[in-house]
């Protein structure tokens, strides 16, 4: 064991961790949750990164010593590369606007460093606070951290995106030939093809993709140098200067300053733009999902349109039987996310005065919804979409059976006469066409030609024929 003191007395600790007597408390009084740093780990990559950036920085500007701030840089780099991943077991949830998680990364970075230079952990060559802290706060520490944390959690969503786009253009492409029953108000409407149905989701997909990228790019303004209120108390002068070219060399991302440091301290308006495009996208996703879950009902008693690849059986007690799983999954993971949305807004309305307090809530869901979005998009694409088929011949068969056909006795005739014949052909529960022929409103050859559910999926071309068949008909002149 070691003994560590604060301001508040003295601790013992075990004598491998690495962390100290400030991250043990913060470990006792926020045990709520069990969702640690631990599971957050880009986070503390994050804070890491910006600990080594602002050593070089301290160093490049004669405020620490090189010998210091190279064994920072050095522990620091071990901590980016998961070395220490244990030694951040605080929960998300926390008390103090994210003191402890910056304190807990202080301590690992500032012990291991006293090991590299005096082979001891505790000792105070490498002081937490003064050193490994040197001209920051958490105040501006942390806020940083999450926006960089963020930027990358987004390059990695944007990263999956791509794949579920190109399935869902293959499937646009490959689907043009399939002639389906819409559907509005779950009902029955006029043809459409599956293609046009998915260039619908496609679209969508593409849409938040566009929006998701652009939201991101607040992330790569950073408060860090706003020190405890955004007046940059206590960072040596020329620091500022020093610490944005090595964060970015650090990390690779072009990371600059705020316009106004006092903005980035106070508001979170940044989380609440980028997190509704992630619930825009995460309820985009859930209404795709759910249209899966609706055409593949059955298969013998539902819609049947749509067969899902089978993943696992379905039930405990019914064999044979398969469940959508991965919709059902994608429906759930939307709910979560809207939950994480109204977490994130009361948060950013809550912060007060300089400083927004309730950062750790709005990382810890920010942080989840990401994950969350980033694997969901994979999964649903390999496990779901990629490998969806449709039974052709029962879409076929709606489209020529709804009496929404009626429409185009509307579109040639008028309302009222569609309407006698749609009426009739739910009544007798006979086809449109037939009722049409009876009524002696269109030949054989017309039904044929006019009452085509695929040529009802084409504006121009449905447009031409509804002109060509009243003037055959002798309707128009
Ligand atoms: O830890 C700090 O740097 C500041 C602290 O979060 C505070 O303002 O109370």
């Amino acid at each position: 064991m070691r003994k560590e003191v604060d301001a508040l007395g003295e601790m013992e600790l075990p004598n491998e961790v690495y962390y100290g007597i400030q991250t043990e408390r913060a470990r006792q009084n926020f045990d709520v949750s069990g969702i640690t740093h631990y599971q957050a780990p880009r986070y503390i990559w994050a804070v890491a990164a910006i600990k080594m950036a602002a050593a070089r920085a301290n160093a490049r500007v004669d405020a620490l010593e090189q010998e210091i701030a190279d064994a920072i840089c050095q522990a620091a780099q071990e901590v980016m590369d998961g070395k220490h991943a244990d030694q951040f077991p605080i929960d998300m949830y926390q008390g103090g606007g994210g003191t402890s998680t910056n304190m807990n990364v202080n301590e690992v970075i500032g012990n291991r460093a006293n090991e590299i230079l005096t082979g001891a952990k505790g000792c105070d060559r490498v002081h937490p606070n003064t050193h490994v802290n040197m001209g920051q706060s958490t105040n501006d520490v942390i806020p940083a951290a999450m926006k960089v944390s963020t930027w990358f959690n987004l390059q990695e969503l944007l990263g999956n995106m791509p794949a579920l786009i190109s399935t869902l253009q293959t499937k646009v492409d490959s689907y043009k030939h399939i002639v389906k029953l819409g559907r509005t108000c779950i009902q029955d409407a006029v043809p459409m093809t599956m293609a046009q149905q998915f260039s619908g989701y496609l679209s969508l997909a593409e849409r938040m993709h566009q929006k998701i990228s652009a939201a991101a790019q607040d992330c790569l303004e950073l408060p860090l140098g706003a020190t405890a209120v955004g007046t940059g108390l206590s960072a040596r002068d020329g620091y500022l200067e020093c610490v944005y070219p090595e964060l970015q060399e650090i990390t690779g991302a072009d990371f600059k300053p705020e316009h106004n440091f006092f903005d980035g301290l106070q508001n979170g308006d940044t989380y609440v733009d980028i997190h509704a495009n992630l619930k825009k996208l995460a309820m985009g996703l859930s209404k795709f999902a759910t249209d899966l879950r609706i055409m593949s009902s059955g298969p013998r008693a539902g819609m049947n349109e749509v067969v899902l690849p089978a993943v696992q059986p379905g039930s405990s007690i019914m064999p044979g039987k398969i469940n959508p799983v991965m919709p059902e999954l994608v429906n759930q993971i939307c709910y979560q996310i809207c939950g994480n949305d109204v977490a994130i807004g009361m948060a950013v309305e809550g912060g007060e005065l300089d400083l927004n307090v309730w950062e750790p809530v709005i990382i810890k869901n920010m942080g989840e919804s990401c994950t969350l979005l980033t694997n969901t998009v994979k999964l649903f694409n390999d496990k779901c979409v990629a490998g969806l088929e449709i039974n052709e011949e029962v879409c076929r068969k709606y489209a020529e059976d709804t009496t929404a056909l009626s429409t185009m006795i509307a579109a040639i005739y008028d309302y009222p006469t569609g309407s006698r014949v749609a009426k009739k052909a739910f009544k007798e529960g006979k086809s449109v066409g037939a009722v049409t022929l009876e009524e002696g409103l269109m030949t054989e050859a017309q039904v044929k030609e006019y009452l085509d559910p695929m040529l009802m999926t084409d504006p121009v071309a449905s447009a031409l024929a509804v002109r060509r068949a009243r003037r055959e008909l002798g309707i128009d002149g």
